[in-house]
């Protein structure tokens, strides 16, 4: 194996070495040597700039801690703390307006507008899913789900419940009825669809027939046109086909032999290298990698058993149709991909330098992430993911302009490194911190040649916003901070600004997770206000929830609405620094601050046992009312801050919270007794990493860098590593 050789002696971790030597450069034209080289270059560089960026962020976080308690039983007198942020230098003072230029863009991010899924890179069997989401079975998604309710004749069980598939059959057609309505009739009296010339024909029983409202949403077909196969719709740009199959399992009983509707669902997907990855050394990292580079090279595979079958999990290739016009009409077969690459927290071992010092991760992130992601830029045809030569890279957790302005100024040295022309690396701003929320259209400004999105990552950000003000009193319980005047106006405001920085056309404007995967009626309920927000896009955590969502891209045109709002007032700063804490004139009873204690301890060593033991790093665990929520580590920060506030301005004592998670951990030691190797915390408590994990979460939550949970898990995970 040739060894690099560095010239200021920095140590390469040997398996990662290998890894980049013989699995990475050999695909490219870069020189080993030249490659180690320049990648020690831009650690010497930057890693001294990103380590001073954090001191800013704990300098900046003492004074506004200092300010606090100097005004403790004071009134908020929100006009002098607004002045105060400005004077630190928390918020910066806003320029003249401007417009993005961002160029080479695909046409899920500029145009389109559709769910974005995030997938932990981690679970290969998951991450080709997730790249496989671009098409999803409506029929299943109706079916597997709660939007038609589970109970009495309905009822989900082992075998087929023709009950409910005919409630799946009448509700998908109702939808082609409202997105694809027929001159005259519904789609679910139709018995055949043809297609003349450029129009689709629906017959029904008595011989009439019908052509669609608006014959341009018949864009392709397969098969013979008197007999199609597939016929493909399109509206607000995404495509849905009506799959036909005589003999097929729902098409033999279905009037018209329609055997599935196919949505077009998740046009993007964000392949997560952070909040929902537990990856806490060269081993784990490399993992990542690898992953990444598989689905950039379309060889990722995943074999598994699944219903008792063994099976194996490709890329899916392109859809191809053909036009009205004969000619071949392709539709992409997978997510556009993005990758999140971690923030500029923490280091990793995959390089010493010189002095011994670990090298910061988000670094090394962006370099191996963008190297592999220029692997597709060299593909013309087959299994290409940007068809505009661009990778995309999602930085979350940046603090204001200056941190964004060091991620692009890393992606310029990255692409001058790699040869790559400048701009190809496009950044994706997630407004999850507060600083960034309050300097938003500097952030922009910083990134404007290369922004590709901006999006409200509200759990982040409600965890950095009771990290944030920590010392200005106890919060209200987690419930309620979300109907506080700061939440509506953050995601006003992102909105605001993204249109007056010039995003539709170019960039997205996005909204956070849907985080009760299996809620998917209450989902279909609450998420069509992304869209109605001025939204181009809203993350899901899953393929089903993928499909559903697009639904709600086909009932609002987003490019419209993005129109009649962009001149409206811009959300108010005022709400925005309005502090959700608890009003001196509400108590809260006994029995609400026990509930919110028990429901943040669950969730919280729910999540916390299965990252630290087994390396999960995104669950779904249930909370006190037993509904499943997704679990990361955004949400961990948001729990774990919570408590430690509580704590902290004394609305409970540590001895509540003790006798809480003593009982708590063997409510989540129940809940996975069906584990494989599943290692119980209790009785045995301190005996167990992760329940020590769970309780420095807490406890040493106050003095947790920006209340994030990495430093503490990543810790606990190594010693557990280490023992095993
Ligand atoms: C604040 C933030 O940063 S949010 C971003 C981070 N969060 C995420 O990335 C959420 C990603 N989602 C997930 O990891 C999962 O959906 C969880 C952990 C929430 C739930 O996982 P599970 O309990 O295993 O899901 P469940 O049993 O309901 O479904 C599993 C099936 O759905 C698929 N699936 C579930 N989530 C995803 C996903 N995000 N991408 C692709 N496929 C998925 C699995 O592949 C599996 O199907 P398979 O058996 O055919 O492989
Ligand atoms: O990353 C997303 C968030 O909500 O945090
Ligand atoms: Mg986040």
């Amino acid at each position: 194996m040739n060894m690099p050789q560095p010239k200021n002696n920095s140590e390469i971790h040997p398996g990662f070495c290998r890894f980049i030597n013989e699995e990475v450069l050999p695909l490219h034209a870069i020189d080993q040597t030249r490659f180690w080289r320049d990648l020690e270059q831009l650690m010497i560089d930057l890693a001294p700039i990103n380590r001073q960026l954090l001191a800013t962020r704990d300098a900046l976080q003492q004074q506004i801690d200092q300010w606090h308690l100097a005004h403790k039983g004071q009134a908020m007198d929100i006009k002098a703390y607004d002045a105060f942020l400005r004077e630190i230098g928390y918020i910066v003072t806003e320029g003249e307006d401007f417009s993005i230029t961002t160029t080479n863009v695909d046409a899920e991010i500029a145009s389109l507008a559709g769910p974005q899924l995030v997938v932990p890179v981690k679970n290969a069997r998951f991450a080709l899913n997730a790249a496989n989401a671009r098409w999803g079975s409506l029929y299943d998604a109706f079916y597997g789900t709660d939007v038609i309710p589970k109970t009495g004749e309905l009822a989900t069980g082992k075998g087929y419940n023709s009950i409910r598939g005919d409630q799946v059959i009448s509700k998908a057609k109702a939808f082609l009825d409202d997105v694809f309505p027929l001159e005259t009739g519904s789609h679910n009296d139709v018995t055949s669809y043809v297609v003349y010339y450029h129009h689709l024909l629906a017959f029904f029983d008595d011989g009439s027939q019908s052509g669609l409202k608006q014959p341009c949403q018949l864009v392709a077909v397969n098969g013979q046109r008197s007999e199609p196969e597939a016929i493909l719709l399109k509206n607000n740009g995404l495509h849905v086909e009506i799959q036909f199959d005589r003999n097929g399992k729902n098409g033999a009983k279905d009037k018209a032999n329609i055997n599935d509707i196919v949505i077009e669902s998740a046009l993007s997907t964000i392949i997560d290298c952070e909040d929902s990855v537990a990856a806490v050394d060269a081993e784990d990292k490399i993992e990542v990698y690898r992953n990444w580079l598989g689905l950039m090279q379309g060889t990722l595979e995943a074999s598994f058993e699944k219903d008792g079958q063994r099976q194996t999990r490709r890329m899916n290739p392109d859809r191809i149709f053909t036009d009205l016009d004969n000619q071949e009409y392709r539709v992409h077969g997978r997510s556009l991909l993005l990758v999140r690459n971690v923030g500029h927290l923490m280091e990793c071992d995959l390089m010493q330098d010189a002095l011994g010092n670990f090298v910061p991760e988000g670094i090394m992130d962006a370099v191996v992430t963008i190297l592999i992601g220029a692997l597709d830029l060299q593909r013309t045809e087959g299994m290409r993911n940007s068809r505009t030569g661009s990778i995309y890279v999602v930085k979350p957790k940046m603090h204001g302009p200056e941190e964004v302005a060091f991620s692009c100024e890393l992606f310029r040295r990255v692409e001058e490194m790699l040869g790559l022309p400048e701009n190809t690396v496009k950044i994706g701003i997630m407004d999850e911190e507060r600083r960034t929320t309050v300097n938003l259209k500097e952030c922009i400004r910083q990134a404007k040649s290369r922004v590709f999105f901006i999006n409200t990552g509200f759990l982040d950000r409600t965890g950095d916003e009771i990290h944030t003000s920590m010392q200005a009193g106890a919060f209200l319980p987690k419930d309620q901070i979300k109907n506080q005047p700061w939440i509506q106006a953050y995601e006003n405001r992102n909105v605001d600004i993204g249109l007056r920085c010039g995003l539709p056309g170019k960039a997205q404007i996005g909204k956070g997770m849907w985080a009760m995967p299996d809620d998917m009626a209450a989902m279909m309920t609450a998420k069509i206000a992304h869209p109605k927000a001025g939204a181009n896009t809203a993350w899901v955590p899953s393929p089903t929830a993928a499909t559903l969502h697009a639904l709600h891209y086909h009932q609002v045109n987003v490019f419209e609405v993005q129109d009649r709002i962009k001149t409206r007032e811009q959300a108010s700063l005022t709400d925005l620094l309005t502090i959700p804490t608890i009003p001196s004139n509400l108590t809260l009873s006994n029995q609400v601050i026990d509930r919110e204690i028990e429901n943040n301890v669950q969730g919280l060593l729910g999540y916390v046992v299965r990252w630290v033991e087994a390396g999960v790093g995104c669950s779904k665990v249930p909370d006190i009312n037993n509904i499943g929520l997704m679990e990361d580590r955004a949400t961990l920060r948001i729990s774990s801050q919570h408590l430690a506030n509580w704590l902290l301005h004394g609305v409970c004592s540590k001895e509540q919270i003790d006798t809480v998670m003593q009982r708590m951990a063997h409510v989540v030691d129940e809940q996975n007794t069906a584990t494989e190797g599943y290692r119980p915390m209790a009785p045995n408590t301190q005996n167990s990493f992760a329940f020590k994990a769970a309780q420095d979460l807490i406890f040493k939550g106050v003095i947790q860098a920006n209340g994030y949970t990495e430093p503490l898990l990543h810790a606990y995970r190594l010693r557990v590593k280490e023992a095993n």
